[in-house]
């Protein structure tokens, strides 16, 4: 594992212990992680409940305005930054208010994600931004699962754990997987432009991220006609109710219409074995979330974001051809001379590039006369043996 000189905040010997330390519930996580590989603060009422983000997947928070979402999902992201070190987690944050998450654009260099073309900043908070980071995901997850083949490894703790031992080689595109938080507030929101593509997106990293481990948490108030389509909420088993007015409202999402009523102020339901339960959100004011942030600062980070793939839209693209090579045709061609192996699917690893684009790159490579014809399953045939045979191949195509 890649390591920034950095300790999770509760980790800290001999820390200073700031104000919010003192914190009863921020202690409490701090006993619980050696049970949870994720421990966040799920409810506090008397009772303190901690569960690990990792078991509970995805999450699915809805409820009228002002009842608390937003402090909920607060909850989650401080839980992850007080007990977990930037190369194990790194967050993809929606928040097209630009009011909620815009605090934690400063964690850039340690805990954001991002696309990798534009500086922009991480928080996705532009609707074209929306689909194009959904996809650059989907790339991602397409890329674990053949690093998890590969490794023949059936989750990402088992191919995290094989990769600390050094039982899988770098050279090979193997690399320690962070786990990824996709955490959107206001999905309504990011509806906005190509509904049906982000739905058909999002369903796919909802159904098969967690075994690689990609988790995502929706919140939204918009609980009335098909905001939440039927698949994505059948794809979600964890699921936060605030104050919902209508019998009806709290079937669709606890599947029971008797449920308890909610008085207090951050009061919501969810379901636990079966049984409705209340909870309720712990209240976290912004100067401690700005102190939090301020602290993780202090500490080493990384260059910049973790990069997602980049992802480009084939509908639009022109063919390309020799005259019209790809920008990263030539990183391709040192890629496979260097370790003479012709596979599309270390290109795709290495580069971090979807399947169709790592295709029309191969498809260059050939007809610049690097690699041979695609042999189907089998590796092509690396044409060019040096180094120097590559350099004036390239000279000669200017
Ligand atoms: N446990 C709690 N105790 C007291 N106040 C709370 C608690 N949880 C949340 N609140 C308060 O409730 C108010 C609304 O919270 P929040 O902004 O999280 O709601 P929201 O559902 O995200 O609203 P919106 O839909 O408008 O974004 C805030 O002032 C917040 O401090």
């Amino acid at each position: 594992m890649e390591t920034a000189k950095y300790s999770p905040l509760l980790d800290l010997p001999n820390y200073s212990f700031p104000y919010y330390w003192a914190n009863e519930s921020f202690k409490a996580l701090w006993t619980e992680k050696s049970n949870h590989a994720f421990p966040i603060i799920w409810s506090k009422t008397n009772e303190l409940i901690i569960r690990d983000f990792a078991e509970l997947k995805n999450i699915l928070v809805v409820g009228p305005p002002s009842c608390g979402k937003s402090t909920f999902l607060h909850q989650l992201i401080i839980s992850l930054l007080l007990t977990k070190h930037p190369a194990e987690i790194k967050f993809i944050l929606f928040d097209f208010k630009k009011l909620e998450f815009s605090l934690y654009n400063l964690l850039e260099k340690h805990f954001l994600a991002k696309l990798p073309n534009g500086d922009d900043q991480p928080i996705v908070s532009k609707p074209d931004k929306t689909l194009a980071t959904l996809n650059a995901l989907t790339i991602e997850l397409e890329l674990r699962y053949d690093l998890l083949k590969e490794a023949a490894c059936r989750n990402i703790t088992e191919y995290n754990d094989k990769f600390c031992s050094r039982l899988l080689n770098p050279q090979k595109g193997h690399r320690y997987l962070p786990h990824l938080f996709l955490i959107i507030d206001e999905f309504a929101d990011i509806l906005i432009i190509n509904k049906s593509e982000v739905n058909k997106a999002l369903e796919n990293v909802l159904s098969s991220g967690y075994k690689v481990g990609i988790l995502v948490t929706i919140s939204t108030n918009q609980i009335m006609g098909d905001t939440i389509s039927p698949g994505i909420k059948s794809l979600i088993q964890h699921r936060i109710v605030f104050r919902l007015n209508d019998k009806r409202d709290n079937r669709k999402f606890l599947d029971t219409e008797s449920v308890p009523k909610l008085i207090e102020e951050g009061e919501f339901l969810f379901l636990d074995s079966g049984k409705v339960k209340k909870g309720r959100t712990f209240s976290l004011e912004l100067p401690v979330i700005e102190a939090i942030i301020a602290d993780i600062n202090k500490q080493e980070g990384y260059p910049g974001a973790y990069l997602l793939p980049e992802y480009v839209d084939t509908t639009e693209e022109v063919a390309l051809t020799l005259d019209n090579r790809d920008p990263l045709f030539e990183e391709a061609a040192m890629i496979l001379v260097q370790s003479q192996q012709g596979s599309t699917s270390l290109l795709q690893r290495r580069m971090k590039l979807g399947y169709n684009r790592t295709g029309r790159l191969m498809d260059q490579l050939e007809a610049a006369g690097i690699v041979g014809p695609n042999m189907g399953s089998s590796a092509r045939v690396v044409l060019i043996k040096t180094q120097s045979e590559l350099e004036s191949l390239l000279n000669n195509l200017l």
